[in-house]
């Protein structure tokens, strides 16, 4: 079915029809002036930077109309990390050597409740990636509705060729310093990249001895036996499927018969993938970091899910096992696929605009980002202007969060919601999420540009509690 949408988009939104210029031109300098001082102070914080300015593009219109947040200094404060920890986190290898990493947790802002927020564990991890992430989350936790601040973690510890010793050493020397930071009312993390399950009940079984009890409610993502939450390994994938499926609806789209490439291997992407399928749609390629799969007839998830979840071997795997598929070295070139769905899942600034151009130019209808800040801001105003469908990350992939929320009132209530109905409320969720976005879009006058409307919403939310709260 043909896609059009009328008006030309992009990320910044600040032609504002009812606005006087003068308005718009003190809340444009305000934010470049915000700007400018978050990269004066963390020069080095590059994602950080990049996070910050999609969220003040899309804010003048709101502070053009609404001076009171500038006068408030909420940008100001939104930007500081109410804290930001870090910490050495010694422990030795199979060979007896020690080794020493440095672990984070950025406890960014707690206006609508405690710091909630994954640990990622890769060796690319720094303060820029940690700030980046928890100031997402921000925003992310204000969308889904449930009572839940940002914060966010990590350790530059990369887990790959490790054995599971290894792993279980470092998980556990980590939380023996965190483990003073965070509490089920005070900040709850849970995974992300290089954090699974394993991950989680290693730093859940030495929370527990540290601090004696049974404090379910201090991670989520735990495993199913000791508390975690049924869905809540699907959520984050099929939640961005779900929200897709909002934004396809709303054009007279759907999932079924549309070829799907989906980037990464790792938890979003293969629920992502899933759903994708159970919805018919086919999906043709996921990525790991070494390179990507092409498979015409159509992914084999149980394959991906086996080899990922269970044997941890690389995807070039997967063609051993279904050699009508094709294994490529490198994953960006996955973009270059023709596909009317991309769903990036993988990590941050995957996909630039080449890449966006490289979809334009085959076909892609609509872009769902599972990952975290996956597209370049290029990319994002390439889609934007090319009236792509565009679903940003910190509304398209807030499901897994989302459930996290609903994992913690479980273990509050000291029960567990079936399968069924943990996936119903995600469903809802994630379309009110939608429905917000699209609404803050319209009424600020930005129709259909989802990355504003996103942005908006959340920082609404945000903002209004924090002068609630007075300056503090
Ligand atoms: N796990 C969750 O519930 C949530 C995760 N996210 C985000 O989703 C993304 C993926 O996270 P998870 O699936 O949890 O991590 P994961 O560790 O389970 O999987 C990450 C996957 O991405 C692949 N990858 C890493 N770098 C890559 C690269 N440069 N090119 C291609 N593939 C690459 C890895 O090989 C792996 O397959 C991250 O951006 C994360 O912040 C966002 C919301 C929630
Ligand atoms: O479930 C959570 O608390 C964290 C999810 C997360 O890290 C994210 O939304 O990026």
């Amino acid at each position: 079915m043909g896609l059009t949408i009328s008006t030309i988009q992009t990320r910044s939104v600040h032609q504002v029809s009812t606005l006087t210029p003068e308005a718009s031109a003190s809340a444009e300098s305000y934010v470049r002036r915000i700007y400018e001082e978050v990269k004066r102070r963390d020069p080095q914080e590059r994602e950080f930077h990049q996070a910050v300015k999609e969220i003040l593009d899309s804010l003048v219109p709101v502070l053009a109309r609404h001076p009171h947040y500038m006068e408030h200094a909420i940008l100001e404060r939104l930007v500081e990390p109410e804290r930001s920890i870090s910490f050495r986190v010694p422990w030795s290898d199979d060979s007896g050597q020690i080794r020493v990493n440095r672990g984070y947790r950025i406890q960014f802002n707690s206006a609508i409740g405690p710091y909630k927020g994954g640990i990622r564990f890769h060796p690319s991890v720094y303060s820029g990636i940690v700030k980046f992430l928890g100031f997402e989350q921000i925003f992310k936790n204000a969308l889904t509705g449930l009572p839940i601040g940002g914060g966010k973690g990590g350790a530059d510890f990369d887990p790959k060729g490790k054995s599971d010793r290894e792993i279980m050493a470092f998980a556990q020397s980590f939380m023996t310093e965190l483990y003073r930071h965070i509490g089920p009312d005070t900040d709850i993390p849970a995974g992300d990249i290089g954090v699974g399950a394993r991950e989680i009940g290693y730093m859940f079984g030495q929370y527990k001895r540290i601090r004696g009890g049974h404090e379910a409610g201090v991670l989520t993502g735990k495993g199913l036996l000791y508390g975690g939450s049924l869905a809540r390994k699907e959520a984050t994938g099929y939640g961005l499927v779900y929200f897709v499926q909002e934004m396809l609806a709303a054009q007279g789209l759907d999932f079924h018969g549309q070829s799907v490439v989906v980037s990464g291997s790792g938890n979003v992407s293969i629920y992502a993938m899933e759903k994708a399928q159970q919805l018919g749609a086919l999906v043709v390629a996921c990525s790991d970091s070494a390179g990507y799969i092409y498979d015409p007839k159509g992914i084999n998830v149980d394959t991906v899910k086996r080899l990922k979840e269970q044997d941890r071997l690389r995807i070039s795997e997967y063609v051993k096992e279904h050699p009508h598929a094709v294994y490529t070295e490198g994953s960006t070139a996955i973009w270059t696929i023709p596909c009317q769905i991309a769903l990036p899942c993988a990590t941050q600034n995957e996909l630039d605009e080449e890449a966006a151009r490289t979809l334009v130019a085959g076909g892609v209808k609509a872009v769902g980002e599972g990952a975290n800040m996956p597209s370049t801001l290029p990319a994002i105003d390439y889609f934007l202007e090319h009236g792509i469908l565009f679903a940003p990350a910190k509304a398209a992939n807030a499901g897994g969060v989302a459930v996290s929320g609903l994992e913690m009132s479980q273990n509050g209530m000291r029960l567990s919601w079936a399968f069924e109905e943990v996936d119903e409320r995600l469903r809802q969720i994630m379309k009110n999420i939608y429905r917000s976005a699209v609404r803050a879009a319209d009424e600020y006058e930005v129709p259909g540009n989802l990355v504003a409307g996103a942005n908006i919403a959340g920082f609404l939310k945000v903002a209004d509690t924090m002068l609630a709260q007075g300056v503090v």
